[in-house]
This record gives structure tokens, sequence and C-alpha cells, in this order.
């Protein structure tokens, strides 16, 4: 028997008494309108009345309930544990039914290798029947009593490794309690969702019911829980129109080009999956999982606060509650995303408002679904008037709410949350001990110049206020009365980091038009505007643009217009040019990036003597003959045995190691001056890693046995394998005509011990040779899911293009893949035509204009040492497309252009 089955009947039979639950405890008491059936007569203080399990049509009722505690928890006392969870902690789901608890567990079950743990299955398990079952054939004090036990035992049985689905029969009074004394030490997240999605799932209530329902469980589930997630629903934009992913895409277009779009139904969960698991990988610190979402460009890899010059774009709730507002354009050129909570007069009455909590989830989620930068949550601590000369100027939001608009922001798990240092002690003490993984800026902005302006005591103390409390930045402002004041903030940033305690980062400027000048200086995270917020939002003529910062940079000589090339024997088909110098001209920097073909390597000569010189991509034949020329190289590079970009060194030290750090080159990249060394990198690895993630469907996640297949053995191939082991993939197969090369390469990475720390040699990626096509697929493995062809399109050298096709005793897996082809000359390769011909069976295609953009994101990153514009550069890539001989492709690309939306990385 198993040990479920002995737990089984020591939970019947487990005394009441040990357990000392009150019956009168508990906030909520909740009775049922409505038709009086069993299940309601029963349910006086308790919220079961609703059960996962009923039929919509059992749901047709009414609920009310008292409520002891608003939405928005305001007391002392209903502050959360410090939300700091064991890597392997178990974490629990709630909400109510149609917020998509499942799919979600679904998600990270496979992604992650938790135990999924369903709480309807563990109540049949333990108790040998359905919960409904049971419930007819028991006393009703006997079920609520096998319901605690059960819920008990799942909790704490399962207390490592799994992710817990409770449905809504764990939610009485006990199963409250419980659940609050569990988030004491786990995760226990409340999925929220919005009353549309629920009530298509539902299909009975009216989105009026479900509203009103939510307004009425929103308190409950919120006193359990610590965490809360928003999950958004699939919207396909489709050439401008907005269509749910459930409706079916039959139309002309989609069949010409079958792209990875929320309408290919195997990717429909592709966004939530990436938005869910970063978000549980930044609750529980998991930072091999941070790392994986983080698509490694170089950037991504260094803390923000630790770079210079970062912006950080404004984003104002009431504008994201009134207008639609396309993130994804605003967020070029920024490095963060502050969501700015703006009490508004009336959202100040409003403010107990029921879902006010759940506008805000919405508006944390819509955000992170666009962008991939951090997210600061930001409160203003006065209230906004509504008309700039009205009486209420400086009315402050009192503590109560400001607290509790603070806590509705730790619950989504920002990574910066900012704290007003002019508030009370106990209240900041308390952000601060439950703030998990967040940072927390202390934040202190006067509306007068503090006597003595910034060399007077005042801001000093304000420092070491924030300082003392534990904050791990400061952010401090004051109006501008005379542009020197601009040059004393300067005085306070060295003041401050040359004193004798741990110095914490200083976001420091002035406010008001004169103050501009010190925004622009400001290194880290400088608060800027967008020209589409304007007025209305309430933002003055005082803030600046995120393109203004950068001009003034290199206006005012801080940084040099720099030159960029791409080196090549055969470059000038390259659009390369027209991606970065659309990206330079949009991001306000006043850098050139051309085409320099050399039949010769030496021609790179020429290049590293110009004092201008910024970088280079590096094309054929050059990518591994380049090696030798180098002074230092990135771990990437090093092990993939390749190059496609190089930077210039300007340090003094070439020996110093920190040379071959992205965050000591990037610092000096803009600046022009003698060049004193070359430094190498390859980005095509991440354009493959990238564009394996976007095509790879939830169901396809990688897992230990997962395969992979590269078709080639050259550059790219190489570049490949990379992305694979990377990814977390161990068994790669290379197939390639000529057998000796393939074997090479997989010699070159047997022999290496790529992310292997600490594996056992069996669990290491190994690299394996397909020699025929004619063979069948190895029995000892999966059928590939992700395969990569490096292999030229075109005819090169009088040889004819291979004109490869995948044999279809490789192609069986049942859950299709990714498959990309770096070839874009032409598109419509063999190769792509066969996959998109398979996209029934789960097949995505991608090809090298997807892959091109993708390390041309990374090489920017790399040459400037700024977030590259995403969008504008894919569009640019396919704008420039031009394949006269297939006529097919410009549908195809037109299509493309219309779903650029959502791609990523
Ligand atoms: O292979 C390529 C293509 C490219 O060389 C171009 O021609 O645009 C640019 C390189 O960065 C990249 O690795």
């Amino acid at each position: 028997m198993s040990s479920l089955g002995l737990k089984r009947k020591s939970l019947v039979e487990h005394d009441a008494q040990t357990r000392k639950y009150n019956s009168t405890e508990g906030a909520v008491s909740l009775a049922v309108l409505g038709s009086q059936t069993e299940s309601t007569r029963h349910s006086h203080g308790q919220m079961s009345s609703y059960n996962d399990r009923d039929t919509p049509q059992t749901n047709h009722r009414a609920l009310l309930y008292e409520r002891a505690s608003p939405t928005l928890a305001t007391d002392n006392d209903s502050w959360p544990s410090t939300r700091n969870f064991r890597l392997n902690s178990s974490i629990v789901l709630i909400g109510i039914r149609g917020t998509g608890k499942s799919s979600l567990a679904v998600i990270l079950a496979a992604a992650s290798g938790r135990q999924l743990i369903d709480s309807d299955q563990y109540f049949r398990q333990v108790s040998g029947c359905s919960r409904a079952e049971f419930k007819r054939n028991n006393d009703h004090a006997i079920f609520q009593q096998q319901e605690a036990l059960v819920l008990e035992s799942m909790l704490w049985d399962n207390q490592e490794g799994c992710i817990i689905v409770c449905g809504a029969g764990t939610m009485e009074r006990r199963g409250q309690k419980l659940l609050r004394e569990y988030a004491l030490t786990h995760p226990i997240i409340h999925v929220v969702r919005d009353p549309e999605s629920i009530q298509s799932y539902l299909k009975a209530w009216d989105t009026q019911k479900v509203s009103h329902f939510l307004q009425i469980a929103g308190p409950i589930y919120r006193s359990c829980s610590n965490l809360e997630f928003f999950n958004l629903s699939e919207t396909v934009s489709r050439g401008g129109t907005n269509t749910t992913s459930s409706e079916q895409d039959s139309s002309l277009e989609s069949q010409i080009d079958q792209r990875p779009q929320a309408s290919t139904p195997f990717l429909t969960l592709k966004r939530i999956q990436r938005d869910f698991l970063s978000f549980v990988a930044f609750i529980t610190d998991d930072r091999e999982e941070t790392g994986r979402q983080q698509a490694s460009f170089p950037l991504s890899l260094l803390p923000v606060e630790s770079r210079r010059n970062t912006l950080a774009l404004s984003v104002p709730f009431s504008a994201l509650c009134e207008t639609s507002v396309d993130i994804e354009e605003l967020e070029y050129n920024v490095d963060a995303v502050e969501l700015v909570i703006d009490v508004v007069e009336h959202t100040a009455q409003a403010a107990s408002d029921l879902d006010l909590a759940d506008k805000i989830s919405h508006a944390v989620a819509l955000i992170r679904r666009h962008t991939i930068v951090p997210l600061i949550y930001h409160v203003e601590s006065y209230v906004r008037p509504k008309r700039p000369a009205s009486a209420n100027q400086n009315e402050r939001v009192s503590d109560r709410e400001y607290s509790a608009l603070v806590q509705q922001g730790l619950r989504l798990g920002p990574s910066f949350l900012t704290i007003d240092l002019d508030r009370d002690k106990t209240l900041l003490a308390n952000v601060i001990r439950s703030c998990g993984n967040t940072k927390i800026i202390g934040h202190f902005e006067s509306r007068q110049p503090f006597p003595g302006g910034w060399d007077g005591d005042e801001c000093l103390k304000i420092y070491e206020r924030a300082q003392k409390l534990g904050c791990d930045m400061l952010r401090i402002c004051q109006p501008a009365v005379k542009v020197e004041d601009n040059d004393a903030v300067q005085r306070f940033r060295h003041k401050v980091q040359n004193l004798p305690i741990r110095p914490i980062p200083v976001i420091a400027y002035n406010t008001g038009p004169l103050g501009r000048m010190s925004r622009c200086f400001n290194p880290i995270l400088t608060p800027v505007t967008h020209s589409h917020f304007g007025k209305s939002s309430g933002l003055v003529d005082s803030d600046v643009t995120a393109v203004a910062v950068q001009k003034a940079l290199y206006s005012s000589f801080v940084y040099d217009p720099m030159q960029y090339f791409v080196f090549g024997a055969n470059v000038s088909y390259s659009m390369s040019p027209a991606m970065h110098n659309a990206a330079f001209e949009v991001c306000g920097m006043p850098h050139r990036y051309s085409i320099f073909q050399s039949a010769e390597l030496r021609g790179l000569n020429e290049l590293v003597e110009n004092p201008y010189f910024g970088g280079s991509s590096v094309s054929l034949p050059y990518k591994t003959e380049v090696i030798p020329l180098l002074h230092s190289m990135s771990p990437h590079a090093r092990a993939i045995g390749a190059v496609n970009t190089i930077i210039p060194i300007r340090n003094n030290d070439l020996a110093d190691p920190r040379v071959s750090e992205v965050s000591s080159i990037h610092l000096e990249r803009t600046r022009a001056g003698p060049v004193r060394g070359i430094h190498g990198d390859n980005t095509d690895w991440i354009g493959i890693c990238n564009c394996i993630r976007r095509g790879l469907s939830p169901a396809n996640a990688i897992r230990q046995t997962t395969t992979g297949l590269v078709i080639g053995s050259g550059g790219m191939a190489r570049a490949a394998i990379y992305s694979m082991i990377h990814l977390g993939v161990r068994n790669i197969f290379v197939y390639n005509r000529t057998i000796a090369k393939a074997e090479r390469l997989a010699e070159h990475y047997n022999r290496q011990d790529l992310f292997s720390q600490g594996r056992r040699p069996e669990d290491r990626p190994r690299v394996r040779i397909l020699s025929h096509t004619d063979d069948p697929w190895p029995v000892a493995f999966k059928q590939p899911t992700i395969i990569v062809s490096g292999i030229p399109a075109h005819s090169i050298a009088g040889e004819p293009a291979p004109n490869f096709n995948v044999p279809t005793q490789w192609l069986e897996s049942p859950t299709g893949g990714v498959v990309v082809d770096l070839a874009y000359k032409p598109l419509n390769t063999p190769l792509m035509k066969q996959i998109r011909a398979l996209s029934h069976r789960g097949w995505v295609a991608l090809d090298g204009l997807d892959v091109l953009p993708e390390q041309g994101f990374a090489q920017f990153e790399l040459f400037t040492g700024r977030r590259a514009p995403r969008r504008l550069m894919r569009t640019i890539v396919l704008q420039e497309y031009e394949d006269d001989e297939v006529h097919d492709d410009r549908n195809a690309i037109q299509y493309r252009l219309r779903n650029l939306d959502g791609q990523l990385t």
C-alpha cells in the first residue's frame, strides 16, 4: 500500500481537537444568496460554496460577504513574511476558477521539473473518492475536517520541489488559515485574470457577475497569498485588428507564411510562459533560470545599476488605464520602465476601490508582456491635482493608502520598488523586511529647495537614512533655482560616494526646467518621459526624453560620433548597415555604420588605425582567421572558435584581465582615441539561441531527454551547437555531407567541458554524428525537437546549392519542434518549405531574417553599451530584404512586417 493510503487512514481518524481551529476565526464571513442548495445550507462562514468542480450552471449564485479588510490590506500586522524563499520551495497557486492556474502549473512543471499537485486529485488520492462524493456521504463537519487535513498534508508533506494548484475547495476558513501559515515560508501566488477571459472560460456567467465575484473573492485570496500574477490573455494583432487566440486563424496570409506568432496554435502560451517563468525565477531567486530567460544579451548580464547613463522611462498608471499605449515602441533606448502609481484626485477617492489592485496588477502584466527591461514600481506621495491650479496642490496620499499601494506593488515582484523616505519609520521598515528579491530605492522628492541646497546637511542626512534603513539605492531630487545647482548635484554625488560608510548608488537630480541638465548627466536610472504621454498625464516641460539625454551626452562631448563596419570578403549585400544606422538614428546617436569589403584580412588594419573606430561585424571568411589578431576574446567566442564581432580596446593596460569583461569594455566604447587592442566576441549564437527559444512551444520545453540536430559543419553550425548546449540540450546530433568535418566539429565540443559544472559525466552534453540521410533515427534517443541548418542556400564557387530536406524519419516528434534555417538567400529554401508544410504537426520555421536582427541586437549592445531598439531593427531588415527571383516572398514579408509585435528577447 502506498504511503498515501496510510496517510488517508490517519487523516480521517485525525482528532479534530489536535488542531485547535477556532470556528469563529478568520475575518471573512460569506453568506450565499439564491437557492438554498445542500452546499449553501452548510456554507455559512466558508467560501467553498463556489467549488471548482461545480458545473457552471450550479454556480449561478451571487455571493455576499462582510469584509474585514479592504481590497488593499493596510494594517501593519498584515505585512507578510520576508518573501525570501528557499530556491526549491514548493510554490502554491490560488485564484478563482478560470484564471488559468492549471495551465501555468503545467508550464512551470514542464520547464522546471517540479512535481505538479492538484488539490482535487490530491483529495481523491488521499480520501479514496472525489470531494463531491465525500461531501455527499459524510456529515458536513467531517467533510470540513477532511478538507483541512488533506490540505495540511498536501502543503506540509510537499514542502519542496512541487507546484501545488489549490482549487476553491481549499479556500474555506481553515484552509485560509493554513495557507496564511504556509505563506510565511513559501511563495503563494494569487493568479488574477480579466473578467472577460474568465467569463469566456466559465461560459455560464456573464461578465458582470464575474466582476462582482472577483470583487468579493479578491480580498480573501489576497489575504492568503504573498505574491500575485496577472494572467494576461493572448490577443493576436493581425494587420491592426486584434483577435483572441482562440479564434481560428484560417486566413490566406497565415497559410503563406506560418510565423511563430501567437496565432500559431502551438505557440499560444508562449508569451505567458515567458512572463510566468521569469516571474517565478525572480521570486525564487533562481539565477540559472533568470540567465536562460534573459536571452544572453551582453547588457542583460549586468545589473542595470552597475551600468553608466542608464534611463528609466516613467509610465504613469493613469495614462496606461486611459489610453492604449504601445509600450514596445516607448521602450526604445531605455534601460528600465518605471510604473508611476499617480494618485490622481479621483483615484485617491477610489483608492479603496475594489478593483484598483486588479488594475495595478494588470498594468504590471502589460508592461512585462511588452518589455524585457527591469520594472521599477513607484507610488507618488502627493495626490496629483486634475487641474494644475487646483487647491489640492500639496495633498499627501495618506500613510494608510500609500502603504496599501506599496504592498500591492511588492506582491507583483518588481525588480525595484521605491519608498518615500519621508514616511512613517515602521512602514518603511516593514517594506524593507518583506521586499524579497525586490531592490528598494529610498526616494526623497523635495518640493522646495533644501536649506543649503545640495551642499547642506539635509541631503546628507537623507542619504544616511536610506543607508541605515537598508535601502539598495537612494533617489533624491529638489527644484533647481539656478543653473549652478546642476554642478552642486555632482558635488553631492561625489561627497556621498566618498563617505566612510558602505556606499549605495545614488540617483540625484534637480527638478524643474532649470534642472534638466542634471538629468542628462545623472549616471544611473535617470527618469525620462516620452512625448506620447505629453502634458495630459500631468508631466511638465521639465522632463526630458531618452533621445534628448543621448543627444546631450554627444553634443557635450561626453561621447564621440564613432564609425562601425561590416568587414568581409563579400559583404556588399549586407543588411547590417541599414539595420544599425536606423538604430543609431532613433536613439539619437551620431554614429555611422558602413560596408568595408576586403579581399585580405590585412584590410582590418585600416579600420583599427582610425581613432573613431567603434567596432565591426566580421563576415566570411574571416570569422576564424581574425582570431590570432585579437588581444582578448569572450568565453563564448573562445568556446565556439569563431568571432563575428570585434570591438576596440582603448584601455592603457592590456594585461588587465577586466578588459575581456563587457562591463569594463562598454564604458569606453563610444569615446574616440588610439586603439590599443581588439576584443572578439560572437553574437551569432545569441541570435540562434533566441530564435530557438522563440519558436519552441511550451510542450517542447527543454528536458534531459531533448534532442537537437545540426545540419552542416561550418562556423554557423558551430554557433548552433553552442546555442543548444547553452539552452540545456544534452543530446546533439550533427549531419554533414562530409563526415570527417562533422567528426571534427563533434570532437571540438566533446573535448570541452561546457556548462558541465558539477554534472556527472553521463549527464554532460554530447555531440554525435549521423552518417547518412537514409539512416533511421537512433532508437536510444528521442526524435529531435530543435533543428538548426547552417548550410548555404545559394551556389558558392560554382557548386550547386545543397537543396537539403530533413529525412522524414527524423521528423517524427509527436509535438513537432522548431527549425531554424540560417539562410535567407533565397528565403524559401527547400527546408523552410518542407517545415512550413508541417506546421499542422507543431513544426515552426524560422529563417535567416529572424536570426540577423537578433545577432545584431547583441552587436549593437557591444558597440554602444546601450540597448538596441529591437522592433525597429527587425522592421528594417524585413524592409531591406529583396529577392527578385522568388515572388512569393513579398507577401510573406508584408505579413511578417505586420506581425512583429511581441517578439521579445
Ligand atoms: O554572419 C553575419 C552576417 C553579417 O556578416 C552581415 O553580412 O550582415 C553580420 C555578422 O554580424 C553576422 O554574423
